[in-house]
């Protein structure tokens, strides 16, 4: 798989056909000064001025050196459906204070003279490098701002928070649980879908699952286990064992927690059991409704014997509450033995789930102290990215009618790099990205094996000089009015499978979680030289008496 386009070319007409996933979005979903700009620039004769934006980021999320691009698709269907509807020009002329000929062009704007660039969805990506580069007629491209930041920033945000935790968990399963504490119906299936793409294997969120074809799971809430108080409640003793003969259940389950010697709350138990019957070879229950070690675990060990008896093989435990590291080490150990002791091998292939409150943190935690834990389920900290609730990717003007425009700040690294731009990932001899490297649009392309001088784009005494042994572009068209691309996007496993292949290219010091060392972005001479021209040029020099 490679990052070739994850969009290729078709009709236009298929192209008009998309949709966004959520209806809220559309060219109303926008701050109100994109349309008084707008206004402004219609009202000038400049609406029509050839711009180009970047949208990119300023410092990696989660005090961290990568970032996962992720949100395109929704971008590109957003573009493919942009108009004002009738309703929307009544509405804003309630707004707006501006002649019936402004609502009128508003009426017929569309993006077919906006084109795209992008990086491709689930690229592994760093500060400064723009995402997007979108260029056409000023004032459209004004009005996409907004709508295209909010796509890209909480959707590649969630991403590159749930790479994190992968990374954090190593190959253990990693299921997201979040929808009940997520940033409301959007936030939660955004979650779910952007999760999955960061290295989640599956959702409890139903809809996330149908919507985008993700793996869906879980387990039972405490409730369950509550609503019980004793076997006399359960519809029926018996169990259909996988030869299809019905046999006697709860009878054989009471002998075995009585041979064990177990003394277990009986509500619990019986819970265990009704859900056994409905799910035979589903079995993974909550254990720490009452007592983790005297009473769910115990309980759960004597339903799965039963049901190993009958044929069927229990999946296993959740832990919800405690220390995670003891209980799951205390839980295994007593599985185990129950398994040695019985005969029953088959045991200790059950897996041990947790969840309660995880986050980087704790994962990392638990790691270190060691623990039995096969299945982590992530909720709050995941979707909600407790530890950095925004991005920061900013749309920034760099180039008008073919000028470079600069935005200078104090701050050194607010300063914007002007012009159109090319971007490349330039790779070392041991295959790892070493440098992305952005050049003026008009720039040639650098190739391998020649001597490249990388600087830093504001630091005039960082430079580096790299003989790359593989380069690869990073900005494709993804969107071009007169010359549309493809609605055939790539699933979501294959941006999944393409994040993944992208994470174990990143050097081992850029992924590390403490003080990871921060990859280069650098810029061609030519670009260098621009950014300082452009900026001594834009700033006055003060005057001092
Ligand atoms: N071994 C561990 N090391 C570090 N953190 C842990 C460990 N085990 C659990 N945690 C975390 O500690 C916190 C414990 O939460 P809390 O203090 O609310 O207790 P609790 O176990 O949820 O209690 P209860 O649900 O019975 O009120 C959770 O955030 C959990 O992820
Ligand atoms: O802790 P999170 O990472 O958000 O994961 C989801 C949580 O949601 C469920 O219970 P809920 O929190 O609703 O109730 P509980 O805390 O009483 O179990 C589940 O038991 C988890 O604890
Ligand atoms: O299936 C589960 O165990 C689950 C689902 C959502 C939230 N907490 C747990
Ligand atoms: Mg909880």
């Amino acid at each position: 798989m490679d990052r070739d386009n994850q969009v290729s070319s078709s009709n236009y007409d298929s192209m008009h056909k998309l949709k966004p996933t959520n209806h809220f979005v559309n060219a109303l979903l926008t701050d109100l000064y994109q349309l008084t700009m707008a206004y402004c620039y219609w009202k000038q004769g400049r609406h029509e001025d050839q711009a180009v934006f970047d949208l990119f980021f300023r410092k990696c999320p989660f005090d961290g050196e990568f970032a996962i691009f992720a949100g395109l698709e929704e971008c590109l269907r957003f573009l493919a459906s942009f108009h004002f509807t009738d309703s929307d020009i009544q509405f804003l002329a309630t707004v707006i204070h501006a002649e019936k000929e402004f609502f009128d062009w508003l009426r017929n704007l569309d993006v077919s003279k906006v084109s795209v660039y992008a990086l491709s969805e689930g690229s592994v990506t760093f500060p400064l490098v723009p995402l997007l580069r979108v260029q056409g007629p000023l004032a459209v491209c004004q009005l996409l701002e907004t709508t295209l930041l909010n796509l890209i920033n909480y959707a590649s945000l969630v991403a590159t928070n749930a790479a994190r935790f992968r990374l954090a968990v190593g190959d253990k399963s990693l299921l997201e649980f979040g929808l009940r504490r997520a940033q409301g119906p959007d936030g939660g299936v955004s979650a779910s879908r952007y999760t999955y793409l960061g290295g989640f294997d599956a959702t409890s969120n139903v809809l996330a699952s149908k919507l985008f074809s993700i793996p869906c799971s879980g387990t039972i809430a405490h409730s369950f286990v509550q609503t019980f108080h004793d076997c006399s409640q359960l519809a029926t003793t018996k169990l259909v064992d996988s030869n299809k003969n019905e046999r006697e259940f709860v009878q054989c389950v009471m002998e075995t927690r009585e041979r064990l010697g177990y003394n277990t709350n009986q509500g619990e138990l019986a819970a265990f059991i009704s859900y056994a019957q409905c799910f035979p070879d589903r079995f993974l229950v909550l254990v720490d409704t009452y007592d983790t070690l005297s009473s769910g675990v115990p309980n759960f060990i004597c339903v799965a014997l039963c049901l190993l008896d009958f044929g069927y093989k229990p999946l296993g435990i959740r832990l919800d509450s405690g220390d995670l590291s003891y209980l799951s080490k205390a839980a295994r150990k007593e599985i185990s033995r129950i398994a040695q002791l019985t005969g029953k091998v088959e045991l200790n292939q059950v897996k041990i789930a947790a969840s309660n409150d995880l986050n980087e943190t704790t994962l990392l935690s638990l790691h270190q102290q060691g623990h039995e834990i096969d299945i982590f389920g992530i909720g709050t900290h995941l979707v909600t990215c407790q530890q950095q609730p925004a991005l920061g990717c900013v749309y920034k003007l760099v180039e008008i009618n073919g000028q470079p425009r600069i935005k200078v700040s104090e701050d050194i690294s607010k300063l914007t790099i002007p012009c159109a731009k090319k971007a490349y990932r330039l790779y070392g001899k041991e295959g790892y990205p070493l440098v992305d490297l952005l050049t003026l649009e008009t720039e040639e392309a650098p190739k391998v094996g020649d001597k490249i001088l990388c600087r830093h784009p504001y630091v005039e005494r960082k430079r580096c000089i790299i003989v790359p042994t593989r380069i690869e572009p990073l900005l494709k068209l993804v969107w071009n009015g007169k010359m549309p691309v493809e609605p055939s996007f790539f699933s979501l496993s294959h941006l999944r499978e393409f994040c993944k292949q992208e994470m174990s290219c990143l050097r081992e010091d850029h992924r590390r979680f403490l003080n990871p060392t921060p990859y280069k972005v650098s810029v061609s001479q030519t670009l260098f030289d621009f950014i300082h021209r452009l900026w001594l040029e834009e700033t006055p020099i003060p005057e001092l008496a």
